[in-house]
């Protein structure tokens, strides 16, 4: 009876160990973190622990290792003297009462150190890695300290077969932009950090992925001074825009020969000098509509103006971004004195989203949660259902992608203003075809 016993503490201790190793070493740090700043007993432990896996591992391997030979040695033994006299006692022969009684002994630890040893509390610990890992974690600390001299020279023998295979790749420990992303996740859901730093994280990571084009402004929307202008425009135009630089054209819409700055020109309009807009213009940096936004901003920080051109790949003047942009991607859009900011995105009661026609996709990516294909050639929602759609649409037009209902609600001219998502899932029977 008392072999019995002891076979199934050693099982259970296996299980402690096999719980204990993967619960700290699945556990999320900023959670941990998180819990120790609430005072969880044990928080601090358990990240010290993941702090020095190495011996922790070590420490969890010996204890693995030494559970497994005692229960081989001393309790498997003798159970199984134990079984095979029983088999004797009842007139089995010796012949075939010894494998047998070994035999049972063997498949019974066998399957107890599978199931209740390894698979129930690995479980267990994946389950709630943190929770398990403070629990756990003074428990494992004291046993690294008994094991210490054993565990260093389990380490610096690791270490020595390691070092003959020459060091470490850099692969290892390069962290992608996706696992930054996945921590930043996670440290909001911990409450490390709050939804705004979130945000803007996020906005700071796209800015090197997205095309300078997806956050300009159009040249639809830019007020621009056309030398040959007459006075009462050019006025008019100085009373009305609320922009304190304005591009300069000569001759076509695409010859952008610098900017002015209307402050300048409404001085000398005060002082009673003729208007001449040549004599203030100031070069601005000219780039390309495909130039990263995070390139575009190392391009504003060296001019001397902070305006620059975009221009496509056949020349034609498209908009112009300045560094407000570009701080508006990463926290959003400002409030000006002059209007309130219509959201880009608002989502309704049943779900669907309104989203505005220039909206750049990746952010609208982020907020219905759909991967977009990555050789796409659109920056904005608008971009995005005419692909789809392949020609320019009237109101009403819908078309299906990525899971959403596109349907263009509003139009400004022939550019898409407003733009209705509705998920697919919540109308039974939608079509792929634009009507
Ligand atoms: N001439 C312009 N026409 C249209 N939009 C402009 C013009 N100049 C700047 N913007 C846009 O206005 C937004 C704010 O830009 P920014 O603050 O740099 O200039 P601003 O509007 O002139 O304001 P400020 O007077 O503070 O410089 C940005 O989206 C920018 O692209």
């Amino acid at each position: 009876m008392l072999e019995l016993v002891i076979a199934l503490f050693l099982v259970a201790l296996n299980g402690v160990f096999a719980l204990s190793e993967l619960a700290i070493v699945s556990a999320r740090r900023p959670r941990l973190k998180a819990m120790a700043e609430q005072g969880r007993s044990g928080a601090n432990t358990a990240l010290a622990l993941m702090e020095d896996s190495g011996r922790f591992l070590s420490t969890v391997q010996i204890g693995i290792t030494l559970v497994g030979i005692l229960a081989g040695a001393f309790s498997g033994a003798a159970l199984g003297d134990r079984l095979t006299q029983i088999f004797l006692d009842r007139g089995m022969p010796e012949g075939a009462a010894e494998p047998l009684g070994y035999g049972l002994v063997i498949g019974i630890i066998t399957y107890l150190s599978i199931v209740i040893g390894e698979l129930v509390p690995k479980q267990l610990a994946l389950r709630n890695p943190e929770g398990i890992a403070c629990a756990v974690a003074p428990l494992m600390r004291v046993l690294s300290k008994v094991a210490a001299p054993a565990v260093w020279l389990l380490n610096a023998s690791t270490r020595l077969i390691f070092g003959l295979f020459g060091p470490a790749s850099d692969s290892d420990t390069t962290v992608t932009e996706e696992e930054i992303k996945m921590l930043v996740v996670e440290a909001e859901s911990a409450g490390v950090i709050e939804e705004e730093e979130r945000r803007m994280i996020s906005g700071v990571l796209r800015l090197g992925d997205r095309p300078v084009r997806g956050l300009m402004t159009p040249r639809t929307d830019v007020d621009w001074i056309d030398l040959a202008d007459g006075e009462e425009t050019i006025r008019t135009l100085l009373i009305e825009t609320p922009h304190s630089r304005l591009p300069v054209t000569e001759g076509t819409s695409d010859n952008v020969i610098g900017v002015v700055q209307s402050r300048e020109l409404l001085a000398s309009l005060l002082t009673g000098q003729p208007l001449d807009v040549r004599a203030h213009l100031q070069q601005a940096p000219v780039i390309p509509d495909t130039l990263y936004a995070l390139d575009a901003l190392a391009v504003l920080r060296d001019s001397a103006v902070p305006v620059a051109l975009v221009h496509d790949e056949y020349g034609h003047f498209e908009g112009i971004v300045t560094p407000a942009d570009a701080l508006e991607a990463i926290v959003g859009a400002f409030r000006s004195d002059s209007e309130a900011p219509e959201p880009d995105a608002t989502r309704r009661d049943d779900g669907s989203w309104l989203l505005a026609g220039s909206m750049p996709v990746d952010e609208m990516a982020e907020i219905l949660s759909v991967t977009l294909p990555e050789n796409r050639s659109y920056h904005t929602v608008g971009g995005l259902v005419i692909s789809e759609i392949q020609h320019l649409p009237n109101t009403g037009e819908h078309v299906n992608a990525l899971g959403w209902r596109f349907e263009v609600v509003d139009l400004d001219g022939r550019r898409i203003d407003k733009v209705l998502a509705i998920p697919l899932n919540q109308r039974a029977g939608a079509t792929v075809a634009p009507t």
